[in-house]
């Protein structure tokens, strides 16, 4: 492995990030849009990117840096180490002053992901897990045990109003139908994290995630038990079409409300 211990660094890039946007929630903001009015970016997010980046620099001096803000690296390079950083993920609901928001750090390898940290300062909880083990608070954690459809919590995370045609009507209408509960949080990884620690049953959306909103997702739900697929019910990975991650008890059904078959 080209890391030394990439879950102790990834910890520490997650918590330093977190701490300089934590330094600005519920502060004044300089607000911008970017691709639409309800996508958004701060100095807090460049902050914080910032801050992730001198950390994993000095610590990997020579291991590619994929990041969502600025001019970063957009693409994960197919071979070889990389990390990837959301500096703030949930910035919608950081501007709000809900406190539902990461610093997200993902280490990857020959495009499996290896080690992530979430952390989350306005809740203070921060979620690590290497390729064996996930852990909330040092505490290792498992996905849940339910295997009852009609007991499950089910986040359809990621938004995806804009594929239009009804599509993300009727996707929440079948899940609806065949799960208990639905939630919409307002931001992917601490939604992935939560599928980790047993807290939520599931997430799903039909649309491909940006890196940085779901590799340190993944990484911590496998290593809690789970099962990250795409909405094909495939092995997920960076290049996938939707994620679906569960428990495993009711995966099938999920891919099924996902991507319902033509017919
Ligand atoms: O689970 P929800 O409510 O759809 O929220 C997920 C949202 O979180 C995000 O990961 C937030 O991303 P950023 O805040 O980093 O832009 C979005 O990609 C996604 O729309
Ligand atoms: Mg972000």
């Amino acid at each position: 492995m080209a890391f030394d211990d990439p879950a102790g660094t990834a910890e520490r890039a997650a918590r330093s990030g977190g701490e300089t946007a934590a330094e600005t929630f519920r502060g004044r903001l300089d607000i911008e849009t970017k691709d639409h009015a309800a996508d958004l970016v701060t100095q807090a997010d460049r902050a914080a990117q910032q801050t992730v980046v001198s950390t994993l620099r000095d610590a990997t001096p020579d291991v590619p840096i994929v990041a969502e803000e600025d001019d970063a690296r957009k693409t994960v390079p197919e071979d070889g180490p990389a990390w990837i950083v959301d500096p703030i993920d949930g910035t919608a609901n950081y501007v709000r002053g809900i406190q539902f928001w990461a610093t997200s750090v993902a280490a990857i390898e020959d495009g499996e992901p290896v080690a992530a940290a979430n952390a989350l300062p306005a809740l203070d909880d921060v979620y690590v897990a290497d390729t064996s083990t996930a852990r909330m608070n040092g505490e290792e954690v498992a996905v849940s045990e339910r295997s009852n459809p009609a007991a499950f919590a089910v986040a359809a995370t990621m938004w995806w109003g804009f594929m239009g045609e009804g599509r993300y009507g009727d996707t929440l209408a079948r899940l609806g139908e065949r799960f208990g509960d639905l939630r919409r949080l307002g931001a992917a990884q601490p939604t992935l994290s939560l599928v980790a620690s047993g807290a939520l049953d599931a997430a799903a959306t039909p649309i491909s995630p940006n890196p940085w909103d779901a590799v340190a997702g993944v990484r911590l739900i496998r290593s809690a038990g789970g099962v990250v697929t795409d909405v094909h019910g495939n092995r997920w990975t960076v290049d996938s079409e939707g994620l679906i991650a569960s428990n495993g008890a009711a995966h099938q059904q999920l891919v099924d409300a996902v991507a319902p078959s033509e017919s």
